[in-house]
């Protein structure tokens, strides 16, 4: 058997995301049966100090040869390292990850992918032209879980795909939590990009486009109308918003597919913490429906009820329909290792983009978010929304 390949990050930014992306690296991939990738931590930067940097690399227990930088400029001259995470508020992945290409390096940049679509497309063809491998960080699709669904869909075992509803809502005393300290907080803060559209409503947004878009073959896909309702903060970042999308192409049909995207600061997908009030994602065909326990970014367990009327009705009021298929998917660790053996295999391939999550798709979703913030009057300040190179946030 030959040796794995091994690819050398270096991360960029060290918040919260970074540590759980950083400590994934570390674990050893045969927990996950994997043994063609393996992933070393060569260097981490943040923008305010070495020190911090350093700090950062003790705290995920990263081998004491990891190089330790004060500046995002210094990582990306590093000629030990391969691939870059940026893990930046989205406000900042435009910049950050230009930075990266522009440099050499190959990227993951986290969700949501930049602030706009014309962004993206920069990136994009940034990255063809230097050659680089450039991926937005939507770890979810890379789930075993994810890669199981879509399957059961390509292969027409829900029939033809009608309609998708998707939730991700976190219940928040915005004013206290997010919104205290001057609203300074990313989610709520335009400086920084913040709303639930682009924090979490890319998740509902991604099971969409996963089930819907995804599995039909790329040359019928075609981009979802949108119908859009959106409710701003009083910093003007969304609180709340809900999306109806058509899409005129379904998975084993000649006919639309309706998607409903929801998002939302005040209540919750699930109120009381442990996910007993119902699926999170529900995903439905003539044939019968897959439902997604949340939460709707890692989930772990899923069902498939098929659409048959011979089963006792007393038997399955007392929840025992005998046809119902449950799954469980347990994840070794947080769950971001899945993305980061992707990016190794891509990288060690010669491929410019994953098949999983496409440079056309990020697009695609960037766009539909454009037009889900156009109608609900959402516009970050210029200097964020530009797709100028270099601008000093
Ligand atoms: N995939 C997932 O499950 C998750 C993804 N995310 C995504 O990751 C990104 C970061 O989120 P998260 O880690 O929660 O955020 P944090 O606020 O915890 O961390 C962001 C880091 O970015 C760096 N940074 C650089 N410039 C700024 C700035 N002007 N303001 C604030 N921070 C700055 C800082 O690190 P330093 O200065 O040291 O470089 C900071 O620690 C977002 O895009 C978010 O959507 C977030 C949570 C979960
Ligand atoms: O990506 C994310 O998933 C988990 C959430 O807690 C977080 O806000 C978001 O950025």
């Amino acid at each position: 058997m030959s040796s794995p390949y091994t690819i050398r990050w270096g991360i960029l930014a060290t918040g919260g995301i970074a540590e759980k992306f950083t400590k994934d690296l570390l674990l050893d991939p045969s927990t996950r049966q994997v043994s063609d990738v393996k992933h070393a931590v060569a260097a981490a930067a943040s923008s305010s100090s070495a020190s911090r940097a350093k700090q950062f690399l003790e705290t995920c227990k990263c081998p004491s040869s990891a190089k330790a930088y004060g500046s995002y400029e210094e990582l990306v001259k590093d000629p030990d390292v391969d691939i870059i995470y940026v893990a930046t508020p989205h406000s900042h992945h435009y910049q950050n990850t230009m930075l990266c290409l522009l440099n050499g390096k190959h990227v993951l940049c986290e969700k949501a992918f930049t602030v706009n679509a014309a962004q993206a497309k920069k990136l994009v063809e940034t990255a063809k032209e230097k050659k680089l491998f450039l991926m937005e960080a939507v770890w979810t699709r890379f789930f075993p879980l994810s890669i199981q669904i879509r399957k059961m869909i390509e292969d027409g075992t829900i029939g033809s795909v009608h309609r998708v509803i998707a939730d991700l809502s976190f219940g928040q005393d915005v004013e206290n939590t997010w919104g205290a300290d001057g609203a300074k907080h990313r989610m709520v803060n335009m400086d920084l990009a913040g709303g639930a559209l682009l924090d979490l409503g890319i998740y509902p947004l991604t099971w969409c486009f996963q089930t819907i878009y995804h599995t039909v073959p790329a040359a019928q896909r075609k981009p979802p109308t949108v119908t859009a309702s959106i409710e701003r903060y009083t910093t003007g970042a969304d609180e709340k918003t809900s999306m109806i999308l058509s899409f005129p192409s379904a998975p084993h049909g000649k006919h639309t597919a309706h998607a409903i995207a929801l998002t939302n600061f005040r209540v919750a997908t699930d109120p009381d913490g442990h996910y007993t009030s119902g699926p999170a994602i529900r995903i439905q065909g003539t044939k019968g429906e897959i439902q997604v326990s949340g939460p709707a970014f890692r989930p772990t367990h899923y069902r498939f009820i098929p659409a048959e009327e011979d089963i006792d009705p007393q038997r399955v009021r007392q929840g025992q329909n005998p046809k119902v298929k449950e799954y469980d998917c347990p994840i070794p660790g947080q769950g971001m290792f899945w993305e980061a053996d992707e990016c190794a295999r891509c990288v060690r391939d010669g491929k410019l983009e994953s098949e999983g999550m496409g440079w056309e798709e990020s697009v695609v979703i960037m766009e539909t978010m454009d037009e889900v913030r156009r109608q609900g009057g959402v516009k970050y300040p210029e200097t964020i929304e530009t797709t100028e190179y270099p601008v000093s946030l």
